[in-house]
């Protein structure tokens, strides 16, 4: 993911709305020292898992559709997560590559037992009529099998992903350079290490080279650390829950700093503590403490990446 720390520092050195303060980086390394603070993957204990295929399957439909649950006040990733492990539970077939192609709105609602459409529900049809194709297309239907052509590489898994499912291309254009994020490839590669525990699925040879994953939950609580700060401007939109709309400079400044500010509290652990941390790990540990503070405000973009 070369080319996510590569684009994600650029923006970092030229970024106008959001700074990242290296003495707020000292003072948390200072403070967790030589350790992230462990969080096991599936904490909250919501995710499918039976140490085989299925399970990628799953894994993969469920980050095809991992983004964009701020718009309902009442949804969060944890009911995508539980709603697609029952209807796996439920029905072994639901996410059968022809099956997924086929799936309307309303279906996609009643799979996820919820009531009322969900935020960018056609985006999130297409999304899934897409990974169906690619994967009858090109893998035999099957995700298991992406995942064996990668060789043990996240990076290839990245690679891969992004060159066949168009939905997983996240990237933007900032001042007319093309900056890559990356976040729901990354984070499957990520769900597999966590899922499979670096073993069968899980094993990557390369897991060091996952970045964060740049959503709208670890900004806010990297602000809240001190890590980042906002210009005035943009902390007057967040506070008054405006939009930011999808490719602004100030959302590829928020996404590319967080990466950025995470790659160098990793650097820092290492220096000061000759710690070899992954950021996949200091990820989770974020987005932990994010999503257990309800009073945590963050920034409200439309978009399919996150
Ligand atoms: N950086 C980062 N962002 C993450 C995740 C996860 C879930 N990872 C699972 C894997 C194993 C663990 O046990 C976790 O359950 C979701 N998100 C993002 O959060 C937002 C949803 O927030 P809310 O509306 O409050 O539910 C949305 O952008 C979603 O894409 C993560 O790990 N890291």
């Amino acid at each position: 993911m070369d080319e996510v720390r590569a684009t994600t520092a650029w923006v970092a050195s030229r970024s106008s709305h959001v700074s990242v303060d290296s003495s707020g980086i000292e003072r948390v390394v200072t403070t967790i020292k030589d350790s992230t603070p462990k969080v096991d993957w599936d904490f909250e204990g919501i995710h499918y898992f039976d140490n085989g295929p299925l399970t990628v399957q799953y894994l993969f439909v469920l980050d095809a559709l991992n983004f964009c649950f701020w718009p309902d006040k009442d949804l969060s990733y944890d009911h995508l997560a539980s709603g697609l492990k029952a209807a796996l539970q439920n029905d072994k077939s639901v996410f059968d590559a022809d099956r997924l192609q086929k799936y309307t709105g309303p279906e996609l609602r009643k799979l996820l037992k919820w009531p009322r459409p969900l935020p960018l529900e056609d985006e999130r049809v297409r999304l899934l009529h897409e990974v169906g194709l690619e994967l009858e297309r090109n893998f035999e239907g099957k995700a298991s099998n992406l995942v064996d052509s990668c060789g043990k590489s996240a990076v290839k898994l990245v690679t891969l992903v992004t060159r066949h499912f168009p939905g997983f291309r996240d990237h933007s254009v900032y001042k007319g350079h093309q900056v890559f994020l990356y976040k729901r490839a990354q984070i499957f590669a990520a769900d597999l290490l966590g899922a499979f525990k670096g073993k069968g699925y899980g094993e990557f040879n390369d897991k060091g080279a996952i970045t964060i994953f740049a959503d709208y939950i670890v900004p806010a609580v990297l602000r809240q650390l001190g890590v980042l700060r906002y210009s005035s401007a943009l902390a007057g939109t967040i506070e008054a829950e405006g939009e930011i709309d999808s490719g602004s400079e100030e959302e590829v400044e928020l996404r590319a700093c967080s990466v950025y500010a995470v790659e160098k509290m990793r650097e820092l652990m290492w220096k000061k503590f000759g710690k070899q941390v992954l950021s996949a790990d200091l990820d989770l540990w974020l987005w932990s403490i994010g999503v257990q503070c309800p009073s945590l405000q963050h920034h409200r973009t439309l978009s399919i990446y996150y």
